[in-house]
């Protein structure tokens, strides 16, 4: 009989020297007892600088354990060890070739490959003998000395995305651990042109259970995390499953949130923006019915994070003070389950917005991202929209609605795109807006305010879903627009400005109902 499958949810790779207490060599069993208990499905032996015989008694008795609960083991390295106590190995890049590991090996024992770069998943597809991959770095770990390159979870997703529908199996090493988890698990999953998504098959984990004086529950918290993954592509939001025609009760949608926003409510939008438009933006909060707070500090991110309906990230005067701010703002509205509005001002400017950017993204799982063309195509490594500064050159995109759609696959986000129409996509359905007036192109921050909106109805996510939610904010701020321009004072950006605001104070549902131009794509 064949065999059962393999889980690779949770790979754990022992590591001696890091466990909690050491005196009592016996600690070492009793613990991985409790961790294999706590739900790990593979265990990897992992010894450096020990004696042989240290090593194979240590993998003899650890092959006992594993044995008991059926849970498949591997020696890291040590072809002679593996051979010795019959269980699979786990070759590095500068250890035995995986080709030659394989032919002495024998066909039926698991045998894993790390990687780094996709030239050395290539070889690991080419020569075809590995049963999965470990891939890593993500993070940085101290765990491990001479790492290769941090790959983030965008470097790891390029690999899976190379691994495609191939039948190797994949899980993540470096930095693993309950905090980084769900972004690891939200942002790896790789598009394919199938439409389906390559994910990881499981986590390799060493410290946050070798560390833990609690190995049980530690294995068990962090098996619970992967089991209850979110699976992509997500299903289609409760608001927009019927049969009714979408556009029509996204914007009936639209105008009650809005309603729900002139109430007692008043949401927190915290911003961490910049200093060009902070004032406006501040204001444009307050008209739409939230209250703002407008803070760079890293000091009180994390305790404002408990109070605030929506965290705005914007990226226009830019700092690594700022940067910085940002990410523990950021990571804080994650652990919160607060939603976060990014907007990459300018990413396409220099190459220090790209990179702030990415680390940025690597980060934090944004909620929205909205940007202009520009600010869009440099996320999409697209040349086809340029940008000057802050704004977007050119006539758009010719297919904007890809645009728009493959970068929220790629990102698990609700992808917001502002210009003359707006478009927003959660990476399957995708909307246009199509309301606005010239007047937004000639004053500065109009894309900050955008956001600013679509931030202020995102407070409001856990009611409709945040793709509603970026729909109404564009909405909202481009009625706004057209009423403001229509103004018999407005004869100028300056006049335009601050009846926009004065507009969006007066704004309600019923003039979102009877204005809307909005279409499914
Ligand atoms: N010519 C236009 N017609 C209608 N709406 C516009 C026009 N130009 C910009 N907008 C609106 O202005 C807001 C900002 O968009 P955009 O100008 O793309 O941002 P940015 O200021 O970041 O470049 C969006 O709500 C968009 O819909
Ligand atoms: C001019 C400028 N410089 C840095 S931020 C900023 C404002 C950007 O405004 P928007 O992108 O919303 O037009």
């Amino acid at each position: 009989m064949a065999p059962p499958p393999v889980s690779y949810a949770l790979y754990y790779v022992t590591g001696r020297s890091l466990l909690p207490s050491s005196a009592d060599p016996e600690y070492y069993l009793t613990h991985l007892e409790q961790a294999l208990k706590g739900g790990v499905t593979v265990v990897q032996i992992r010894e450096k600088d020990v004696d042989s015989r240290v090593f194979l008694e240590v993998a003899r008795k650890s092959k006992i354990l594993c044995d008991k609960y059926s849970i498949p083991m591997l020696i890291n390295d040590r072809l002679d060890i593996a051979l010795s106590v019959s269980c699979g190995l786990h070759v590095g890049q500068s250890d035995l070739p995986a080709s030659l590991a394989r032919r002495l090996l024998g066909p039926d024992q698991l045998l894993g490959v790390s990687v780094n770069t996709e030239e050395e998943l290539e070889e690991v597809m080419r020569e075809g003998v590995a049963d999965y991959v470990g891939i890593g770095p993500c993070y940085g770990t101290r765990t491990k000395k001479d790492l290769n390159p941090l790959m983030g979870t965008r470097g790891v997703r390029k690999i899976l995305e190379r691994l495609g529908d191939s039948h190797i199996k994949a899980v993540v090493i470096g930095g693993i651990t309950p905090y980084t988890i769900p972004n690891v698990l939200r942002q790896t999953p790789a598009p394919l042109p199938t439409g389906a998504y390559r994910a990881l098959d499981g986590l390799a984990i060493v410290s946050s259970i070798a560390a833990s004086s609690d190995p049980f529950s530690a294995s068990q918290k962090l098996r619970k995390l992967f089991d209850e993954r979110l699976v992509y592509p997500l299903p289609v939001p409760q608001v927009l499953k019927g049969n009714e025609d979408k556009a029509a009760v996204v914007v009936q949608k639209a105008a009650e949130l809005l309603e729900v926003l002139r109430g007692e409510k008043k949401p927190l939008i915290h911003h961490i923006t910049n200093t060009v438009v902070m004032n406006d933006c501040a204001n444009l909060t307050l008209s739409l019915g939230c209250s703002p707070i407008m803070s760079s500090s890293p000091e009180e991110a994390p305790s404002l994070s408990k109070f605030i309906g929506c965290l705005l990230l914007n990226l226009g005067t830019l700092t690594k003070a700022q940067i910085h701010a940002q990410e523990v703002a950021g990571i804080a509205a994650n652990e919160g389950g607060k939603p976060v509005v990014f907007d990459p001002v300018g990413i396409g400017a220099t190459q220090f917005r790209r990179e702030m950017a990415d680390g940025l993204l690597s980060a934090v799982h944004m909620t929205i991202i909205k940007g202009n063309a520009g600010e869009i195509g440099s996320l999409s490594n697209s040349t086809e929209v340029l940008s000057r500064g802050v704004d977007s050159v050119g006539s758009g995109f010719k297919d904007p609605v890809s645009i728009v759609r493959n970068l929220a696959r790629r990102e698990k986000v609700i992808v917001a795109m502002s210009g003359e129409v707006d478009y927003i996509s959660d990476g399957e359905i995708t909307f246009a807006v199509e309301n606005g007036d010239k007047w937004q192109g000639e004053i500065t921050g109009s894309g900050c305010m955008a956001s600013t909106a679509v931030a202020a109805f995102a407070s409001l996510a856990d009611e409709s879903g945040p793709l509603v939610a970026a729909v109404a904010g564009l909405l909202a701020i481009n009625v706004s627009a057209e009423l403001a321009s229509s103004r018999s004072h407005v004869h100028g950006p300056n006049t335009f400005r601050s009846a926009l605001i004065d507009e969006a104070f007066h704004l309600r549902g019923e003039d979102l109902r009877s204005r809307a131009r909005v279409r499914v794509c």
